[in-house]
């Protein structure tokens, strides 16, 4: 059934005013005011902004790490994403030395069908460069649509690359009209400073951070900016943490570059300390990188701000306190890394940053749905609100007051690490296709509803600028 969604404020990376919005066959098929369609089901939208789906660029959802597997899987994982006005997100495959990348890819298909809620996608890690992996990227890129690679610069002996791999899948990712990804941090000197550390006895959390200072991620993110130029490629520096980081990726970008950085809710609103927590509970707060000084986040929120980030992901990677990060009690190199976001993601940065002044309305939208859709190649089937694409819809309510707590999330986890943070606004209704999948606060989805995206090659044709700029609003 046509859908109305009436007298809301609609806000895109690029405009905001009051409208109506009619949906048919799971697009957006008119935008006006004063539409009126008597088949339709209207949605009342009063006194609230109307965004696009919210699009995550980096999720970890049914994953294994560390000898565990993430509390959330497609299901649990999409659904809590749903609740926080997420419609889209792109889920990390993860692949095996010595086994075909299909098979890894075919391994997260079956995780996700049947399951997701939302919308998604899969980035595709590549930890080796073989013959085999010469010929089978380039189908895997075209043919399921995998348009983004994704590098491991540290997690040594698990999960890292070697900088020749990192080269030549930039090199590939050139040719072929995709986007490379890196977690950069230099993992062999992390690796020495964990050794170093456990054998002196040193076993609680905080070591965790304190074994990865933001000098490493710096030096790794400032190699991966090179080896881009050299390459005269594309790279996505993901969960970017620190002012280190920062500054190469502005210094990349000033050159000229096609380098984009992402940052997530955690880095921008909580700090070190909080590893420091008694009774192990430091151990909720790992993250790899580890979350950093305060005055780092004042950096991160200026880069969103000034475009030198353009992105925020959750890195969805959630893990029970009680059985999965107790796994790291007397060593915290064996707490699993990561934590619940998915949810909070959106209404977050909303309340941190809209609310607060840190970044406008505009900025907002790009931040969480238009710019992963561009670099990732949905864009404009996903992330704007406009005549043909998806009617992925937020309505979102920003006079709510709110409270975050593990008592009323959905995510299939025991702890949040926003417990008893106050925020304004809330997502109140949001449809993928044109379907509910909330309404009115309830969850009302189907699991296996969501589709899988075959996205477009990385290019200009996205929305993409070709020469990256910091200037607001501009890729
Ligand atoms: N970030 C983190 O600590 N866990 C998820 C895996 C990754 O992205 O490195
Ligand atoms: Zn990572
Ligand atoms: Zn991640």
């Amino acid at each position: 059934m046509k859908k109305l969604i009436s007298n809301g404020m609609i806000v895109t990376a690029a405009d905001t005013y009051l409208g109506d919005i009619l949906i048919d066959n799971g697009v957006v098929v008119m935008i006006g005011t004063g539409l009126e369609a008597q088949d339709a089901e209207v949605v009342d939208a009063s006194g609230c902004y109307v965004f696009p789906g919210g699009v995550d660029p980096h999720t970890h959802l049914d994953m294994p790490f560390g000898g565990t597997v993430t509390a959330d899987d497609f299901e649990t994982g999409t659904k809590a994403a749903a609740f926080g006005g997420t419609t889209t997100i792109i889920d990390f495959c993860l692949t095996t030395k010595g086994e075909t990348l299909q098979k890894a890819v075919n391994t997260w298909h079956g995780k996700a069908r049947g399951k997701a809620v939302i919308d998604y996608g899969f980035h595709l890690m590549v930890s080796e460069v073989t013959e085999t992996v010469l010929t089978e990227l380039p189908r895997i890129i075209h043919e399921e649509g995998i348009s983004s690679l994704k590098v491991f610069m540290a997690y040594k002996n698990v999960l890292q690359a070697d900088d020749g791999t990192l080269y030549r899948t930039l090199l590939l990712a050139k040719e072929q009209g995709a986007l490379v990804m890196v977690h950069a941090e230099n993992g062999d000197v992390i690796d020495f400073l964990v050794n170093e550390a456990l054998a002196a006895g040193r076993t609680e959390p905080i070591y965790h951070a304190l074994t990865r200072p933001p000098e490493l991620e710096g030096e790794a993110t400032g190699r991966a900016v090179a080896l881009t130029g050299m390459a005269d490629s594309q790279l996505y520096v993901v969960h970017v943490t620190c002012a280190e980081a920062v500054r190469q990726i502005e210094a990349g970008r000033a050159k000229g570059l096609q380098i984009y950085g992402e940052t997530c809710p955690q880095y921008l609103n909580l700090d070190v300390s909080y590893l420091e927590k008694t009774n192990f509970e430091g151990a909720k707060y790992v993250w790899s990188p580890p979350l950093r000084e305060a005055w780092n986040q004042e950096v991160l929120w200026n880069a969103l701000r000034s475009g030198s980030l353009q992105t925020v992901g959750s890195d969805q990677c959630s893990f029970n306190f009680k059985g999965q990060k107790e796994l790291g009690l007397g060593d915290f190199s064996k707490i699993p890394n990561g934590g619940p976001m998915i949810e909070d993601r959106l209404s977050v940065l909303y309340s941190e940053g809209v609310e607060k002044g840190r970044i406008s309305l505009n900025q907002f939208v790009n931040i969480i749905s238009t710019t992963s859709a561009k670099l990732f190649g949905l864009f404009p089937q996903k992330g704007t609100i406009a005549i043909g694409s998806d009617a992925d819809i937020v309505i979102f309510d920003p006079s709510v007051r709110r409270k975050i707590s593990a008592e009323t999330h959905h995510m299939n986890v025991d702890y949040n690490a926003f417990e008893g943070m106050d925020i304004m606004g809330e997502p109140i209704t949001v449809l993928v296709r044109g379907e509910f999948v909330i309404r009115d606060k309830e969850f009302v989805g189907m699991p296996g509803s969501g589709h899988y995206l075959h996205r477009k090659k990385f290019g200009a044709t996205n929305g993409i600028a070709t020469k990256p700029s910091s200037s607001e609003g501009v890729l």
